[in-house]
């Protein structure tokens, strides 16, 4: 049984007891921009890297931003219980592998996993203990700003995020803490405190 650890009051994640976080809020918020960020801030911090049957965008590297496969590759995983949790979203296949975020944290390591609702609740019931942070844009027309400026999904994708967007936000009272997206520097900062134990659960 992996401990992922509570109340931990050092800021240093290869101190104090590990713990897991999910970082979860609408596409377009800043979700990427801000874990980048955190990662400088944070290099002892172990961020998971998803399997998805989504095909790359220019730039994702393959093992770096997602690992890559079909629908195939997908299932077996799934079937074979190497997903710690997984879900559909917006006509594509997300998961998280199960294997190196255990292995992180039994080895002292704090855990990220940026994911979407449906994999957070999962999270939360398979390891109750993990913190729960939702990412929030400062309004709404940021939200579709930021979504739309990015140019990586067409007009039809982009309201299907949108879509999904809003059912997203509504569930923000089920998570542990919030950190609104309104300069990417303060809001890595802000989530480096949860991240590494300085935050509120
Ligand atoms: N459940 C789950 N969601 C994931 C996983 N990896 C990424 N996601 C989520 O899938 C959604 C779509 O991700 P992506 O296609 O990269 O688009 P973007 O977040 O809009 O840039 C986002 O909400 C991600 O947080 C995963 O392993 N599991
Ligand atoms: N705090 C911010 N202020 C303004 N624009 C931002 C901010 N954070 C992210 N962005 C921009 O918003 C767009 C979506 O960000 P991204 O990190 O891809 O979001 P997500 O991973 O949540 O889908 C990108 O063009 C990014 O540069």
């Amino acid at each position: 049984m992996i401990d992922v650890g509570t109340g931990v009051e050092s800021g240093s994640a290869r101190t104090g007891r590990p713990r897991l976080t999910v970082v979860s809020g609408p596409s377009g918020v800043g979700k990427s921009s801000v874990i980048d960020e955190l990662r400088s801030q944070a290099p002892d911090v172990y961020f998971s890297v998803s399997m998805t049957t989504r095909p790359p965008r220019t730039g994702e590297v393959n093992g770096v931003h997602y690992h890559f496969v079909d629908l195939g590759e997908f299932r077996r995983m799934v079937d074979d219980g190497e997903m710690l949790e997984y879900a559909q979203y917006a006509g594509n296949y997300y998961g998280t592998p199960r294997m190196p975020v255990e292995r992180a944290l039994a080895a002292g390591r704090s855990a990220v996993l940026e994911i979407e609702l449906q994999g957070a609740r999962q999270v939360r019931e398979s390891m109750p203990e993990a913190q729960l942070v939702m990412l929030l844009p400062p309004s709404w027309e940021d939200l579709v700003e930021r979504l739309t400026g990015r140019r990586t999904e067409d007009s039809e994708l982009v309201r299907q995020r949108l879509d999904t967007a809003q059912r997203e936000l509504a569930a923000q009272t089920e998570f542990d803490a919030t950190v609104v997206n309104a300069d990417v520097r303060s809001a890595a900062d802000e989530l480096v405190r949860l991240v590494t134990g300085h935050g509120s659960k």
